[in-house]
């Protein structure tokens, strides 16, 4: 395997305390990468290291070639890199197009094609343009917030518990469109609660706890691991 993102040896934390120990993730173009674990684990720590939003104390980040380690957030998303938060993660008192413009300031020149792209992954959303995001469904606005990461055509997408609260139908939804995500070319790897289902999903899956690896391998091995299934994807 070619790892497009590569995290080595990460530790870092918030302030002083360490929250990440000796951390190592990859992930390949063209995979769905999912990081489940017990609460506290560091998932969401880990996500938002590769983001640049924590302290790194040693171990490296690297997309491609290029080391990311230390880079600001809005270099990161230069170098090919965006984050979809937990929460916070549209602009609601606008539209759902303008969020899709907001999504493409940082891209020079015409967004057209961008734009068309991310209503053909959402179809439902081409119908609600106009509409004010923090009015839609949960669904629907995970759907926005995914849409704005994605006017930027990023190499690798960041998913934060993206089913977080959601419906079964909306899961299922999210975790579709992912997979026509990851097809078009763009490696995904997210943090998920729903352990099971996302394993289910993705092409491999790490599990973290105390902010170490625990295990790593083939989504559906994990998922088969009756130990694992024990231990940490609740029986
Ligand atoms: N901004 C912060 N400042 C200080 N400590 C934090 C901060 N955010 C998280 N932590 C701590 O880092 C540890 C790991 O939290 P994190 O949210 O990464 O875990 P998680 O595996 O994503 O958990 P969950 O599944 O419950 O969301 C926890 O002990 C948490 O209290």
């Amino acid at each position: 395997m070619t790892a497009l993102l590569t995290m080595k040896n990460l530790r870092g934390g918030y302030g002083d305390s360490d929250i990440l120990f000796d951390l190592s993730i990859e992930v390949a173009k063209g995979e769905i990468v999912a990081i489940v674990g017990p609460n506290g684990a560091g998932k969401s720590t880990a996500m938002k290291s590769i983001f640049g939003l924590l302290d790194i104390r040693a171990g490296s980040i690297a997309i491609g070639e290029t080391d990311i380690t230390g880079w600001a957030p809005n270099r990161i998303v230069k170098a090919g890199i965006c984050y979809v938060p937990q929460v916070k993660n549209i602009f609601s008192e606008m539209t759902v197009h303008e969020n899709f413009e907001m999504g493409a300031f940082l891209r020079k020149g015409d967004y057209s094609a961008a734009l068309d792209r991310v209503y053909n992954l959402f179809p439902d959303l081409r119908t609600k343009q106009k509409a004010t995001a923090g009015r839609l469904s949960g669904g629907q606005r995970q759907m926005v917030a995914m849409g704005r990461a994605l006017m930027l055509d990023p190499q690798v997408l960041l998913l934060d518990e993206p089913t977080a609260g959601l419906s079964p139908k909306y899961m299922e939804q999210i975790f579709q469109i992912s997979r026509d995500v990851r097809d078009s070319g763009v490696a995904i790897l997210l943090v998920e609660q729903h352990a099971k289902q996302a394993l289910a999903f993705a092409d491999r899956g790490y599990v973290l706890a105390a902010g170490r690896n625990r295990h790593e391998g083939p989504a559906s091995e994990l998922l088969a691991d009756r130990h694992i299934a024990e231990m940490f994807l609740g029986g």
